[in-house]
Parts: structure tokens; sequence; C-alpha cells
């Protein structure tokens, strides 16, 4: 397939041979290939179809839609599937019409389906963070609040490029291929924005492969099948040259030496209890861009691997060592109305007295309800009183969350109530620790030199300033001295000026 990734440049409307995400609900996202007909598929007339819980959608009534148009559900002949794979394997070669009329090999055009009485979808079009929610998972997956931090931490950004690990369900490769993407590249020698991948699992390699082919990822995203703590992460024998470093591995530690600016010694790997490395010293060269510093992230589900990453970490150079974990919660902010008078069983309504009045008012009610019924009146006055004092409360009760909190009349509908929030009781996310940690560029004899030429140190004509604080003392009293010898100087040599026209005056 080519073309640019929708992922990346959707455009404006729908497009054959296109990844589209079917939006049926907050929590129901349906990723759909879409395809144009030329015939019947799968026994439907319409061509290819989607069958949802919300009504059939011939991928006909998808394609050329702006992107979050609402589309109706057709009705579509499910029923003759079965007769059509029926009269196709019928011997006397009669003509398998789906629909009575409709011979296989035309498809139903958008013009003759018919609109179904209810149901409908909205089609979006791929981006991360849907196709997160939406992905086939064959792994647990980092999630939206992990990698959108994830990402600004370790400063991807277009033109960067980035090797990840373990590769798994991709949910972090689409995140990181469009937080890296500035252009497809031309050839193998444009240096662009990338994406090197690693998965150790052949069967999820072959899947994400696959996916990246149909996403149109090729060029931004590339795979390479390998374990990493073995094998490390050149591609095909060369460095990726990469800036920034993603770990999601069950032992990152395992990882980290080949990830180092030179070739860790076998002492140095016993000491850090890990074996010597496959690659043998005359093909090792280091996957990382040499005159960056590189930013690395790991996402370790338990603190045992955090310590032990930590360690190693320490061991071989990496520096700023920070561990966070992100505890991502949605608020929802609603209003809640809150009153013994409200209609019961609607959304936002707190049926429970909304102050110590109101209360009252409620038990003053029941009380005198309650002495009604079982008769227990000694005085009729009294509980004349008691009904009168019942419909005052009754009315105080009626009137008093409304009348003294809002005017029902003036308050507009959604500005009525009281603003609550709480936080969404389900979400998906996957609470892992995240190590940051950086490793400072190579530095090498002769950028030293360089950086010598620019800012040469211990060549200076004189001592500016001075770290010491007596000293700092001494100098500004000589400079003050100074200072006052010379307004000195300057006062005597104007007086000496003013009085010699005197003298000659007088001479
Ligand atoms: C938790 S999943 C990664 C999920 C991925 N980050 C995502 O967002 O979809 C971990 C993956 O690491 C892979 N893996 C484990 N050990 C590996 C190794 N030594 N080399 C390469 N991949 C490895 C596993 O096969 C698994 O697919």
């Amino acid at each position: 397939m080519a073309g640019i990734s929708p992922f990346l440049e959707p455009g404006p409307r729908t497009r054959p041979n296109s990844l589209a995400l079917a939006h049926l609900s907050r929590d129901s996202i349906q990723p759909v290939y879409l395809q144009e007909g030329s015939g019947a598929v799968d026994g439907y007339a319409e061509g290819a179809v989607i069958n949802t819980r919300f009504g059939s959608f011939p991928h006909s009534t998808l394609l050329d839609k702006p992107w979050g148009s609402q589309i109706r559900a057709s009705v579509v002949d499910t029923g003759s599937r079965g007769r059509k794979r029926k009269l196709n394997n019928s011997v006397d070669g009669e003509a398998s019409n789906t629909v009575p009329g409709t011979p296989t090999s035309e498809v139903a055009t958008t013009k003759d389906l018919k609109t179904a009485p209810s149901g409908f979808i909205h089609i979006l079009p791929p981006t991360p963070e849907i196709w997160t929610t939406s992905l086939p998972h064959r792994t647990q997956v980092v999630y939206t609040p992990d990698y959108s931090y994830i990402l600004h931490r370790i400063r991807a950004r277009p033109g960067m490029k980035i090797i990840e690990a373990g590769a798994g369900s991709g949910s972090f490769t689409h995140a990181s291929a469009r937080a890296i993407y500035n252009g497809t590249p031309k050839s193998a020698q444009d240096a662009r924005g990338k994406v090197f991948s690693f998965e150790f699992n052949e069967d999820r390699y072959q899947k994400m492969q696959k996916e990246i082919e149909d996403h149109r990822l090729e060029g931004i995203v590339e795979i390479t099948h390998r374990d990493v703590y073995n094998d490390g992460f050149l591609v095909n024998g060369e460095s990726p040259e990469a800036e920034c470093v993603f770990l999601d591995l069950p032992a990152p530690w395992k990882a980290l030496p080949h990830l180092s600016r030179r070739r860790p010694t076998p002492s140095e790997l016993s000491s850090i209890g890990l074996d010597a490395l496959n690659t043998p010293e005359s093909e090792w060269k280091c996957p990382l861009r040499a005159d960056r510093t590189t930013y690395l992230c790991t996402f370790s589900p338990c603190i045992e691997q955090v310590t032990k990453t930590i360690d190693v970490m320490r061991r071989l150079g990496w520096m700023e060592i920070e561990m966070v974990e992100v505890a991502h919660r949605r608020i929802i902010v609603s209003r809640e109305r809150i009153g013994l008078n409200l209609p019961p069983n609607e959304r936002g309504m707190n049926q429970t007295a909304a102050n110590v009045e109101e209360a009252m008012g409620k038990l003053k009610e029941i009380e005198g309800r309650f002495k009604k019924f079982h008769g227990k009146t000694e005085d009729t006055d009294v509980n004349m009183d008691d009904d009168n004092d019942e419909t005052a409360d009754t009315k105080h009760v009626n009137g008093n969350a409304d009348s003294k909190t809002e005017d029902p009349l003036s308050v507009k509908p959604w500005m009525a109530g009281r603003l609550a929030h709480r936080t969404e009781p389900e979400l998906k996310t996957h609470t892992s620790y995240l190590v940051f940690a950086v490793l400072p560029q190579e530095w090498t004899e002769s950028q030293e030199m360089a950086a010598f030429e620019t800012w040469p140190c211990g060549k200076e004509s004189k001592v500016i300033g001075s770290l010491d604080k007596e000293a700092r003392k001494r100098e500004k009293r000589e400079l003050l001295k100074g200072k006052k010898r010379k307004k000195e100087s300057d006062s005597k040599a104007e007086g000496d000026r003013a009085s010699s026209p005197k003298k000659s005056k007088v001479a």
C-alpha cells in the first residue's frame, strides 16, 4: 500500500484501502480497513460490511466522508448469506443472487442502500490515542497518559531517532512514530525521524510487521526480530544513531550494556551480575548518537525491577536518574442539585436536605403525620396547630431549596445546582514505574581541543574577580581607595585652577 500513513496525514475525508476507526460508543471503537467494492464480499451484495450492535454499515457508506461524520446504519441482506453459498454450490449452475434480482458480481450502490430505521456510528481518523484504545491486545500496552509523559521526557520531537524495545502490541510505537515524524524518507540515506523497534516474540514481530505495512508506516518504523538482551540494538550491523530510548522489557538492566558509549568489559559486566556480551569486540558499535545526550526511559511494573535497573544505570554512567509514577485520573465535573423536593430518579438530583431548616421541616411534617395517624391527639388545638405547622413547613420545604438557593425560573438548567466533581471510577491505565536517565554525549580529545580554542582556560591576561571572600573585600577596598584618591586629586587641581587667576589679578 503506497501513500502517507493515515496516522500522520489523514487528509480531510475517508479514503479507500486505508484504516479508519468506527466509533460505536465511548468505550467501543472498531478498526476498519475501508474497501472499495467491486463485487459481493462474504456473501453481502453490498460489498464489505461492518456489523455492529448498532447495525450494519457497508463500506461504501463510509467512504469519502469527512472525518467525524455520523453514518446511519443500512438495511443489508444478512439473511441471504447462507443461501448464497448454497446457490453457489448448486450443480445446476443457476445464478446465485444474495438479494433477489442482484447478481453477486454487482454491488449495491450507496444510492440503492436503504437507511435502517435506527442505529449510527461515527467515523474517526486513526490517531495513536484512539488506536491505543482499539488495538488488538497482544500484550500489556503503554497507555496514553504514560506515553505522552514519556515522549515529552525523552525529548522525542520531529527528526529524532528512537530505539524502542519490545514492540509488544505497538501502542507506544504508533505514538512515537507520530512524535518523530518529519516527512517520509525518500531514500535509505535520507536522515529523518525514525523509530527502531525490537521484538523478540516471533508471532508478535510478524503481526507488528504487517501492521506497519497496513498503516503505511514503513520508512518511519523499522521493526527487527531480536532478543535485545543478547544481541543489542544494531540494525543490519549499523548503529541507529538514536537520541532517545524506551525500554518496556521484563529486565531492562540486561539491555543496558548494549546502550553504553564503549563496550563494557567482561569484568565490568560480571561486577553488575550480567553475562558477557555476544557481540565480538571488533563488531562493537554504540547504537547511540555520539554528539548528543541520550535520554532513556524504562517502564517497569514492580519496584524490584526499578532498583535493579537503577543500580546498573549508575554503574554504566547514566546520570540524572529519576523515578516517576503517573497516577492519571479523569475528573468528572457536573452540577448537583440538592433538596428534598426535587424530582426523583433524575440525573444530578440528590434528594437529601439542602440545609438544617429543610431537614427540620421534613421531620416536623413526618412527626405530624405520625401523630395524626395514631390519633394520639389530646388537644385538638395542638392537632390543628400541627396541621397548620405542617402546611407551613411543607411550604417551607417546597420553597426552600429552590427559593433560597436559586430561583428555578431565573437560573439556567445547566447552571442550576452545586458544582461537584469526582474521579472516574474505571480508568484504563497500566500503573508502572518510569525510570528516566541521561547519558552524556561522548567527549573526545579533539572536542576538548576545539573547546579550548574557543574558551582558552589558563591563558587569561588578568584575573577577573576572585572566589575568595577576603580577596574580594580587599579588591573592593582598593577600588574605593583609588576612587577616593582620584576625587581628592581632582578637587585639588580644581582648587589650584581657581586660585591661580586671582593671584594674577592681584599681581
Ligand atoms: C509489555 S510488552 C511491550 C508493550 C508495548 N510497549 C506496547 O505499548 O504495546 C513487552 C514486550 O517485550 C518483548 N520482549 C521481552 N523480552 C525481550 C527481549 N529480550 N528482546 C526483545 N523483546 C523482548 C515481549 O515479547 C513483549 O512483546
